[in-house]
């Protein structure tokens, strides 16, 4: 008789093989896409209830150079854009959120009452701020400038899941925001990060406003395990970020005081 040939190998993917930040949130509510900005390696995020009638929609951190790029997506996409959301006054390019204000009538402008910075709305550590029947939560996270926040999808039966994390310039995957102007400080970092972005569910993506390295999200079991400056002790942690010996970004003459009006720097009245 001929001999048996062995079976050919069946493929097998388990959730253990693919990387858990290679999934995509799952709701069959919500429209979620990654936009990038190249020259400042800014992500901006735009998020809609895909489940209500009139699809209303958000964006986090837009830049003013690529407001025309998602203002067409969101057409096309048939949404409605009712926030223009920013995680903290951004020091390295001009935020997109005035010129939305402008091109879109009815869109109100979002940043933490902590940045000082000129908005409709201010928010504040346990707001939330609903598209529809999704919701981002506000969470305080101080420590890369005074005014920073995360904002992380909502904590409910309805709402996506794994749960997912804007986190600005607080936590970039495998690294963190400079801490070095704005009113910054590692020891606010660090105590941030620990205690309102390492304490979601170890499920929670991570979606920061900038990666430098070609990442596009992590998790937060991955940055509890593998981020090179928060896994450290906070002593060792401030010593590194005492050490970045960082340039200042190019444009944060320009940037900064346009940012603390909306990205409207000589239109102040339509912020
Ligand atoms: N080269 C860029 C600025 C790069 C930079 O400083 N990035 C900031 C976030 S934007 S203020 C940062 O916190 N970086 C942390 C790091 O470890 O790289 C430019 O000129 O715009």
């Amino acid at each position: 008789s001929l001999p048996l040939s062995p079976k050919p190998p069946t493929l097998q993917f388990s959730m253990a093989t693919l990387s858990e930040a290679a999934l995509v949130a799952a709701s069959p509510k919500l429209l979620f896409r990654q936009l990038f900005e190249k020259e400042s390696s800014t992500y901006t995020y735009l998020l809609a209830d895909v489940g209500h009638p009139d699809k209303p929609a958000l964006l986090v951190d837009p830049v003013d150079s690529t407001v025309e790029r998602d203002l067409k997506l969101v057409k096309e996409l048939g949404l409605k854009l009712t926030y223009a959301l920013n995680t903290h006054c951004h020091a390295d390019h001009v935020t997109g959120t005035g010129l939305i204000k402008g091109k879109v009538p009815g869109v109100k402008s979002v940043i933490s009452k902590a940045s000082t910075a000129k908005a409709d709305l201010h928010v504040e550590a346990g707001d939330k701020i609903f598209f529809g029947n999704l919701f981002l939560e506000v969470r305080a996270t101080p420590g890369h400038t005074v005014g920073c926040v995360t904002y992380v999808t909502g904590d409910g039966p309805d709402q996506p899941q794994p749960r997912m994390a804007f986190t600005g310039d607080t936590l970039l995957i495998r690294g963190c925001g400079r801490t070095d102007f704005q009113g910054g400080s590692s020891q606010q970092l660090y105590k941030s990060v620990h205690s309102q972005i390492f304490t979601l569910p170890k499920d929670t993506f991570i979606y920061p406003a900038h990666d430098y390295k070609g990442f596009t999200v992590s998790t937060v079991r991955e940055e509890i395990q593998f981020n090179p400056r928060l896994t450290k002790d906070e002593q060792t942690f401030q010593g590194i970020m005492e050490n970045l010996n960082l340039p200042y970004p190019k444009k944060m003459d320009i940037a900064v005081p346009a940012n603390v009006v909306c990205g409207l720097q000589d239109l102040v009245n339509n912020v």
